[in-house]
C-alpha cells in the first residue's frame, strides 16, 4: 500500500463531480455530484484513476470538472452575463423571434380585461417589450419592469417614447436585490434558456416569486416541460464523423475517434430537427409547475421515457426542446402554449441535439426506454450536465447505455 500511496500521491489534481456516478464492477469508483475527487492518472481519455475518501478506482472523465483554484470570477459569471445582455444582439434575436414574442403579446391581449387594475412584475424585461404590451394592450395599475443589465437605461427611454411612463417603473437591478413598492398579482418573465434551464435565470424568477407574488397570484409562464424524441441526424454525423473516411481521397479515419470526442461530447444548440427525422412520437419527460417548484428542486430534475420506434432507420441520438404554458386569468379561459418543437413555428431556440458516440440501426417496433437527468453544475451556477441513460429492447440493467453531456462546463 505504501508503494501505491507514493505513486498515487504524485501530481494528483482535484476535480469535482458534475453528476452522480454509480460504479459498475469493482474497478470503478462511485461518487455524487459535488464530490471532490483526486485524479492520479489521466492516461486514458475516457477513464481516469481517481481517489475519493481513501478509495481508489476508475471514473468517467466526462463526469468531472476541474475545480477552479480560487473562483476569481463569480460562479454566476454575472459580469459577462449582464454585459452580453447590455448590447442589442441578444435582444434583437429575441424580438425578431415572432413565435416567442407574439405568444406573450397574445397572452396579454387575451387577458387584458382581467389585467385591469392589477400589478405586474416583469422579471428580466430587457427592452421592456412585454411591459409595454401590458401598458398599451391593457390597463394595469402598475408594471414593475426589472432589468439588471445596462439595457435598462434604454428601456427607460423606450417606455417614455411609447407612452408607458404613467404605468411602468423601470428598475435597473438584479430582481433578487430589489425592494418593490408592493406585492404583485402577476409575475411575467421570459426566462427559458436552451434545454429550458441553461443560464438558470429560473432561480432568479423563483426567488422573485417567493418574495413578491401575492398569494393566489399568477405565474406567466404557469408551467413548462422538456420534450424529447429519439432521432436521425445523418447530415450532422456525415459532416462531423464520416467526413474523415475519405478526405480528398486520403484515409483520415484515424481522426474519427477524436472527431467523436470533439464534436459529439457536447449538445448541439440551435439544431433544426425535421419531422421526418423523428423516430417516434415525442414525450414530455420533465414538467415544471412554476407556482410550486422550489429553487432546491432545480439542482437536479429527472424524468423517464419509453419510445416505440415508428420507422426503421438510424438512431443517431436524442433531440430535446421545451414548451411553456400560460394559464388564463379568467376561470374558463384558454391556456396559451409556446411550443419550440419541430412541429411548431421555428423559434430562436430551435432544438438541441444530443448525439450518441456511434449510431445504432433501429427497426420499427423497437422500444427505447431510459431516463434523462438535468444536473446543475455544482460550481458554475448557470451551467448543467444532461445525462441520458437508455437501452433498446431490453430491461436488462447490464445493457443500459449512459452519456453525460456538459452544457457547457
Ligand atoms: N430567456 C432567456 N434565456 N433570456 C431572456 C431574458 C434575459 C433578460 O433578463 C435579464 N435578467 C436575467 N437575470 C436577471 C435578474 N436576476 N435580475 C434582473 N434581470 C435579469 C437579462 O439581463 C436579460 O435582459
Amino acid at each position: 500500500m505504501l508503494e501505491n500511496e507514493s505513486v498515487e500521491s504524485r501530481e494528483a489534481e482535484e476535480f469535482i463531480g458534475l453528476a452522480d456516478f454509480v460504479a459498475e464492477g469493482g474497478e470503478q469508483l462511485s461518487f455524487s455530484v459535488g464530490d471532490k475527487l483526486l485524479v492520479h492518472d489521466k492516461s486514458s481519455e475516457v477513464w481516469w484513476w481517481a481517489e475519493f475518501q481513501g478509495h481508489f478506482g476508475y471514473v468517467p472523465s466526462s463526469y468531472l470538472n476541474q475545480t477552479p483554484e480560487d473562483l476569481e470570477e463569480d460562479a454566476w459569471q454575472d459580469d459577462e452575463y449582464f454585459e452580453n445582455y447590455g448590447t442589442l444582439r441578444l435582444h434583437l434575436e429575441m424580438l425578431a423571434d415572432k413565435a416567442r414574442t407574439e405568444t406573450y403579446r397574445q397572452v396579454i391581449l387575451s387577458n387584458s380585461a382581467t389585467l385591469r387594475g392589477r400589478i405586474i412584475l416583469d422579471v428580466g424585461c430587457g427592452t421592456g417589450v412585454l411591459s409595454l404590451f401590458c401598458a398599451t394592450l391593457s390597463q394595469p395599475a402598475a408594471v414593475y419592469a426589472v432589468e439588471a443589465s445596462s439595457m435598462a437605461e434604454h428601456t427607460q427611454q423606450l417606455v417614455q417614447q411609447n407612452g408607458g411612463e404613467e404605468i411602468i417603473t423601470v428598475f435597473q437591478e438584479r430582481v433578487e436585490n430589489l425592494t418593490l413598492p408592493a406585492k404583485v398579482d402577476v409575475l411575467l418573465s421570459e426566462w427559458m434558456g436552451n434545454c429550458l434551464l441553461f443560464e438558470f435565470m429560473l432561480e432568479s424568477v423563483l426567488l422573485a416569486r417567493d418574495r413578491w407574488l401575492k398569494k393566489g397570484g399568477m405565474m406567466w409562464p404557469s408551467s413548462a416541460c422538456l420534450t424529447v424524441v429519439p432521432c436521425q441526424a445523418f447530415s450532422d454525423y456525415r459532416k462531423k464523423v464520416e467526413f474523415w473516411d475519405n478526405t480528398y481521397g486520403l484515409n483520415f479515419s484515424y481522426l474519427k475517434s477524436l472527431a467523436q470526442k470533439e464534436f459529439l461530447s457536447k449538445p448541439k444548440f440551435s439544431h433544426h430537427l425535421l419531422p421526418e427525422d423523428c423516430l417516434s412520437s415525442p414525450a414530455d419527460v420533465i414538467t415544471l409547475d412554476l407556482l410550486t417548484i422550489q429553487v432546491s428542486d432545480i439542482e437536479r430534475l429527472r424524468g423517464e421515457f419509453r419510445f416505440t420506434v415508428e420507422k426503421s432507420g438510424m438512431f443517431h441520438g436524442f433531440t430535446a426542446w421545451f414548451s411553456a404554458y400560460f394559464l388564463s386569468l379568467e376561470e374558463h379561459g384558454q391556456t396559451i402554449q409556446l411550443n419550440t418543437g419541430p412541429h411548431s413555428e421555428l423559434t430562436h431556440w430551435k432544438q438541441t441535439l444530443f448525439m450518441l458516440d456511434a449510431p445504432v440501426s433501429i427497426e420499427k417496433g423497437d422500444v427505447i426506454t431510459g431516463s434523462l437527468c438535468l444536473q446543475r453544475n455544482p460550481v458554475w451556477r448557470r451551467h448543467l450536465s444532461i445525462i441520458f441513460s437508455w437501452n433498446i429492447n431490453s430491461t436488462d440493467a447490464s445493457k443500459i447505455h449512459t452519456k453525460c453531456f456538459p452544457m457547457w462546463r
